[in-house]
């Protein structure tokens, strides 16, 4: 017996994993989908034409990123119904609204119009009955510390540059949006409960939380 089916995870499951930069998403997605045999749908950093812009420059290229990860994510939504789901997909489509296009537009470095507009764009793209939402949205929970030194130790140039002041303000709001997310079922966890860089069998739990989970608010 796999461990999908040891756990009671249905086939087509679609699990999105949510949390603030450099908590461990990815590094979730990528076990939990060898765990799993699921398809990832990942955040393409490399190939992103605009980022290293946008932090060079938020009030420049703020409006233009969120347009392309809309877009992108858009894509890779369409990609996971094409395939009838069975994928963990890192980093939601709530968040570009729900944090980062939100905080750059209080914070002034996106205007109101540009801000109306993305959102106008999204409400119209996401915001509506045919929009799929995922079975269940993991929230990765760990301190500012925690997460400053995993974006020091990952190393991009770009976040290295940019002062602690925007990650605290992140930080901040990501604590005030999961507590009123309720879009799709959420699973909180907290990356000291786990560490799956020194061992492996920590997902394991993380699995049997999943199953006892999906199955409580997919039936
Ligand atoms: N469980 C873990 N324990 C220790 N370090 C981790 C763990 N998960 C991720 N990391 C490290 O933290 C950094 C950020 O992880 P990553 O998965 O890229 O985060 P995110 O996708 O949320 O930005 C990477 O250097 C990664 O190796
Ligand atoms: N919607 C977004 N707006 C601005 N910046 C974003 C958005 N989504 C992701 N990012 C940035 C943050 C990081 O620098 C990279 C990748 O995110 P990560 O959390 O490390 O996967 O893109």
């Amino acid at each position: 017996m796999n461990l999908r089916e040891k756990y009671h995870i249905p086939h087509d499951s679609v699990i999105t994993i949510a949390g603030t930069v450099g908590v461990g998403k990815s590094t979730m997605t990528h076990a939990l989908a060898d765990a799993l045999n699921f398809r990832t749908s990942l955040e393409k950093v490399e190939t992103n034409p605009y980022l290293d812009k946008f932090y060079a420059d938020f009030e420049r290229w703020s409006f233009h990123l969120q347009i392309y990860f809309l877009a992108e994510r858009f894509k890779e939504q369409k990609r996971i119904f094409e395939y009838g789901g069975g994928f963990i997909q890192d980093r939601s489509i709530y968040e570009d609204t729900g944090i980062f296009a939100k905080m750059h537009y209080e914070k002034g470095t996106m205007t109101p119009t540009d801000y109306e507009t993305y959102r106008n764009l999204f409400d119209a793209m996401v915001m509506t009955p045919y929009f799929p939402h995922p079975h269940l949205l993991i929230y990765l929970d760990g301190s500012l510390d925690e997460v400053l030194d995993r974006i020091k130790e990952r190393g991009r140039p770009m976040e290295q540059q940019t002062p602690i002041s925007y990650w605290r303000e992140m930080h901040k709001r990501y604590e005030d949006w999961i507590n009123s997310f309720n879009a799709c079922p959420i699973l909180r966890i907290n990356i000291a409960d786990y560490d799956l860089m020194n061992n492996k069998a920590s997902i394991e739990p993380v699995l049997e939380k999943i199953g006892h989970f999906i199955n409580q608010s997919r039936y």
